[in-house]
């Protein structure tokens, strides 16, 4: 690399360019709403769902942009609320969990979703069922249970059925969410497109458009709100052409870098 290509010292270093989607965030911060999936999206994929590593400059950065926002940024994950906290602490975010079906607003007011007994034994009988299938995670969510089959993918046809004979014994209050090698049962009205367009019912999300980033199929619905509402849409990696998000950014990393470079 010649001389001329190399900063000058004490030069800053230059910074990554802004994916255009984005910038409006750093332009005109009281004109935008953010809202972050996590898995694949703000956090690399790990092997298994215990593993995911936090870069240990995000919370602060997730914490400044929110600022910068006037507080109008929130994370809408499958994940459960109560595993969120931790990972971005110690700031507590607006965040809606369980692909939607439980959310805690700005003001800290927290929506569960009802877990009837029923639904609690049908979680431990998936967990006696998944002995069967070695390698198989279950992943106990309170209102929602997945079977991840990333390190049985042998099993995944034979968990897809066993999933869905327990939805249909569960009735029509629950439905089978699907995501990258793993598959749940979760409640029907679980939906991060309505979580979103319920945050911007409320203040400080209330008259902004929104941004929404996501990975996987769960994203599309928020993905679909923001288009609808005059916002960007963001897919993190590729999607096989198969998305509703008008932009995309390569990777979780790519995406964090950027994020960064919004912060003023
Ligand atoms: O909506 P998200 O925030 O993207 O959460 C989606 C699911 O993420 C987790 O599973 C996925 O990530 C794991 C860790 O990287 C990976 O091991 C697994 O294969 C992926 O499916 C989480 O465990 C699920 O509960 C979330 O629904
Ligand atoms: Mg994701």
């Amino acid at each position: 690399m010649s001389s001329q290509e190399q900063p000058e010292q004490g030069e800053a270093k230059p910074r990554p360019l802004n994916e255009p989607a984005l910038t409006a965030l750093s332009l005109y911060p009281q004109d935008w709403a953010l809202f972050l999936d996590i898995d694949g999206t703000l956090l690399d994929l790990a092997e298994r769902p215990e593993a995911i590593v936090v870069p240990d400059y995000l919370p602060g950065t997730l914490h400044a942009l929110s600022r910068q926002l006037g507080g109008a940024l929130a994370l809408v994950t499958g994940r459960a609320i109560e595993f969120v906290d931790p990972l971005f602490a110690p700031f507590r975010f607006p965040v809606a969990g369980l692909h939607g079906a439980e959310r805690r607003d700005a003001a800290g007011r927290l929506r569960r979703a009802h877990i009837p007994p029923a639904f609690q034994a049908m979680k431990q009988t998936i967990a006696y069922e998944a002995q069967a299938w070695p390698g198989a995670i279950v992943e106990d969510k309170g209102a929602a249970v997945a079977v991840h089959f990333r390190h049985a993918p042998a099993y995944e046809a034979e968990i897809g059925e066993i999933m869905q004979r327990h939805l249909e014994e569960a009735g029509p209050d629950w439905n089978l969410q699907r995501g990258k090698m793993v598959i749940e049962i979760c409640p029907a009205h679980a939906s991060k497109g309505h979580a979103v367009e319920t945050f911007l019912s409320e203040a400080p999300f209330e008259g902004r458009r929104p941004v929404a980033i996501g990975d996987d199929v769960t994203d599309e619905t928020m993905f679909a709100a923001a288009n609808r509402l005059g916002g960007q849409s963001v897919r993190i990696g590729d999607a096989n052409g198969k998305t509703l998000a008008r932009a995309s950014i390569g990777s979780p990393a790519r995406l964090r870098d950027v994020l960064g470079t919004l912060v003023k």
